[in-house]
């Protein structure tokens, strides 16, 4: 069945495939009046599209999710921005097998496979960041809607050897106050590249898109 056909008999569309997918099916399942589920959120760095599928969304009166996926604190996070939030900063560990193929490495020349302790790959905005390694933060995009936006909130990428699991750390002040969070995370049982609390996020979204009852921010 082509997706054309899919999305007239759906009501939610999960995107879970890239940022491209984004692009080509997600304003396509809003104008069909979907609810959508988005995973590569890093595509949302875009302006542009940004402005569209939210100006979209609410043209037709549909919902966009954007689980925590790998990261935890998105909910204290949420609870701040309902006052003035000054910093958001976000580091993502990864073993160097994890950031292979990603633009940056690339067009930069890294040589991962050589590296033998931990190296700073990256620090910058995270408007930056998510096109630089568009497979790996997303989670800086997600903080970025939820907080401060693309261009204040910084971001650090960091490759590993010693590591075997994916660490993101998020630090948020604020009027609040002050938080940090630190997630280890395993990679997926049945794909290596993502972290398993990416998908269980997803789970959990969907269940709190069917129950009545609503917990945390
Ligand atoms: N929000 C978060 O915290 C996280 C988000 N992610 C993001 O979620 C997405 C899925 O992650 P993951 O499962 O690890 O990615 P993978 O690359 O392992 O799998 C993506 C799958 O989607 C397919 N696909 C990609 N683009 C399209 C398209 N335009 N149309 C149809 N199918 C497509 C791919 O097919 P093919 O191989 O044939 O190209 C592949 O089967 C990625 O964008 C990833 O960056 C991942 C982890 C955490
Ligand atoms: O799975 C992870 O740890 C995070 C990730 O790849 C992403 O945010 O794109």
């Amino acid at each position: 069945m082509k997706i054309e056909e899919l999305i007239r008999s759906v009501d939610l569309v999960v995107e879970s495939a890239s940022q491209n997918a984004v692009r080509f099916i997600v304003p396509q399942a809003l104008k069909a009046g979907c609810d959508v589920m988005i995973l590569s959120v890093g595509a949302l760095a875009d302006e542009e599209l940004r402005e569209t599928l939210f100006g979209i969304a609410k043209e037709n009166n549909c919902k966009l999710y954007f689980p925590s996926g790998a990261v935890v604190g998105i909910d204290g996070l949420n609870s701040a921005s309902a006052a003035g939030i000054s910093s958001v900063t976000l580091s993502t560990r990864k073993p160097p097998s994890g950031l292979m193929g990603a633009p940056y490495v690339e067009e930069h020349g890294i040589e991962l496979e050589k590296l033998e302790k931990e190296t700073v790959l990256f620090e910058g905005p995270a408007s930056e960041a998510v096109k630089a390694f568009p497979a790996n933060v997303n989670v800086a995009a997600t903080i970025s809607l939820a907080g401060i936006g693309f261009r204040r909130t910084r971001v650090k990428v960091i490759a590993d050897p010693s590591l075997s699991r994916n660490v993101h750390e998020i630090t948020v002040e604020g009027e609040f106050g002050k938080f940090s969070t630190r997630v280890e995370n395993l990679p997926s049982p049945e794909n290596p590249k993502t972290s398993y609390l990416a998908a269980l996020s997803a789970v959990s979204t969907l269940k709190k898109i069917l129950s009545p009852v609503q917990i945390g921010t």
